[in-house]
């Protein structure tokens, strides 16, 4: 057992998303954050990729996802894209986060958290 995690922090993306008309006529940015349970272990001890999470893979993935994406709230996208991760990467257990800080103007930031799965 182990507490092992990869994250990736403010990921930049672009999706058309929002509940407005307005915003299905434009692309806003969303940055994600993931962090992803694992065991580094055997990565470290071969240093061999293959053997953890290939986080530019991960990255790869989930720009290609959201900017095909057009749900309208980020709740929709979060789940989505945490299944879809833990399906395709085989993660037992994610935090993921979708910040939309365009959404409200006075905020600094706005956004959601979720986690799925089991820690192993
Ligand atoms: N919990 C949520 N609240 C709201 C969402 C959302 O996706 N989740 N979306 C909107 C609008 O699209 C907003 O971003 C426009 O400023 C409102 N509330």
């Amino acid at each position: 057992m182990s507490a092992d995690t990869v994250f990736i922090k403010g990921l930049k993306t672009e999706a058309v998303i929002g509940v407005f008309e307005w915003e299905r006529e434009i692309r806003q940015a969303l940055y994600i954050d993931v962090v992803m349970a694992t065991d580094i272990r055997l990565a470290a001890a071969e240093d061999n990729l293959k053997h953890t999470l290939d986080y530019k893979a991960i990255t790869d993935r989930i720009q290609h996802f959201v900017a095909q994406s057009g749900f309208k709230l980020i709740e929709t996208l979060a789940e989505h894209l945490a299944a879809l991760l833990q399906a395709e990467f085989g993660i037992a257990w994610l935090q993921l986060s979708v910040h939309k800080p365009g959404a409200i103007a006075d905020a600094q930031d706005i956004g959601i958290t979720i986690e799925r799965g089991e820690k192993p």
